[in-house]
């Protein structure tokens, strides 16, 4: 479906984990803020913004692919809620020292042997 707001480039842009993994890292020096980046306060304010993403869902019923019927603001607010959700996770695995793309790329190889593609149905 065409999607006709105007801050949403799907896409538009091939962002790189390092990428983000280093902006995050500059912002948080520049402020001052790697002292309460604790891996601990991380996963915290993780979970928060999980809790913060979940509510744009709750008590919505089931959404359709593609949100056809939802506002510009309303999925503004969504992509925000899911860049703090994610900001988070690559600032904690940063500071964990944790290569995730690499490990993200292993475990999907760890799932494809744990959940094979079933073998197609001859009949
Ligand atoms: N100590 C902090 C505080 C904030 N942030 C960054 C990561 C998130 O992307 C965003 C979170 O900011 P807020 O705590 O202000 O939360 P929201 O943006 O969700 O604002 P609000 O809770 O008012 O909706 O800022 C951070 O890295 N470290």
């Amino acid at each position: 479906m065409e999607n006709s707001c105007e801050f949403a480039g799907k896409y538009s842009n091939d962002v790189t984990l390092k990428e983000l993994r280093d902006r995050l890292a500059e912002f948080a020096e520049a402020r001052g803020w790697d002292q309460y980046h604790s891996p601990r306060n991380l996963l915290l304010a993780l979970v928060g913004e999980v809790g913060e993403l979940s509510e744009i869902f709750q008590w919505k019923g089931e959404v359709a692919k593609g949100l056809p019927n939802w506002s510009c603001d309303d999925k503004e607010h969504l992509e925000e809620q899911l860049s703090d959700v994610l900001i988070y996770l690559i600032r904690l695995a940063d500071v964990c020292d944790l290569d995730l793309g690499q490990a993200a790329l292993t475990k999907i190889v760890k799932n494809a042997r744990k959940y094979p593609v079933p073998a197609h149905q001859t009949t």
